[in-house]
């Protein structure tokens, strides 16, 4: 389903980041992207996600390669990366609200998927790292599954930075019922994921 072949990054001053790098993912499949720091981790999740084009090979999508239609790429995919954009001015919900006029969905659910519901009034600007963490995941209880037109990738950058237990728990409820759906996962991460079964890429 998504595939990556002999794909090579390049970045500035330091040339290959990494090279030759092949996998494969079917529906359900999770990937966890480990290294250390600088190994190239978030530059993989932004080649995968379309963001930036690999110096060589090419990320396939059901056979196809994702350059051939970048919107249509977008639109299966969702990213939680370092930045997290979120609008610091308007509440939790209002947050939630404008990714649900996106991709449809109800707050509610998407409130409660992460815990949010005590702080939906808030302005987000006014939230700890940990919250504002679980208001961008939040985002991802929105729109429809994958089975039925939403997001099949989820690509997520050091997605428990910040979290407590009872959160980090909830996420694994999140992505238990995505990759039960049919969805995929790919995560970079320093720190243990709930993701059973994972395969692992380590760069
Ligand atoms: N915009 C950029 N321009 C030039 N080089 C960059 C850029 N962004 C990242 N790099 C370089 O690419 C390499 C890989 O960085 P990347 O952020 O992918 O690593 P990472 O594995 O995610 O690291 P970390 O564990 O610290 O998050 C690093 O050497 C970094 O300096």
């Amino acid at each position: 389903m998504l595939e990556a072949r002999e794909l090579a990054c390049v970045r500035g001053e330091r040339g290959a980041v990494f090279a030759g790098l092949s996998f494969r993912l079917e529906a359900g499949g999770a990937l966890l992207v480990t290294g250390p720091n600088g190994a190239g981790k978030s530059t993989l999740l932004r080649v995968l996600a379309g963001l930036l084009p690999a110096a060589a090979g090419q990320v396939l999508w059901r056979g196809e390669d994702i350059a051939a239609d970048r919107a249509a790429h977008a639109r299966r995919l969702r990213y939680v990366g370092h930045q997290d954009g979120l609008k610091p001015g308007l509440t939790v919900r209002e947050n939630l609200a404008f990714y649900a006029r996106l991709w449809g969905g109800g707050t509610a659910p998407a409130l409660e998927a992460m815990g949010l519901a005590p702080l939906a009034g808030l302005p987000a600007r006014m939230l700890s790292a940990g919250q504002r963490r679980r208001l961008a995941l939040a985002r991802l209880a929105l729109g429809a599954p994958p089975g039925a037109g939403g997001a099949a990738l989820w690509l997520l950058d050091e997605p428990t930075t910040g979290l407590d237990a009872a959160s980090v728990a909830r996420l694994a409820r999140l992505l238990e019922r995505h990759r039960a759906q049919g969805g995929l996962v790919v995560a970079a991460t320093h720190l243990p994921l709930p993701l059973p079964d994972a395969a692992e890429l380590r760069l």
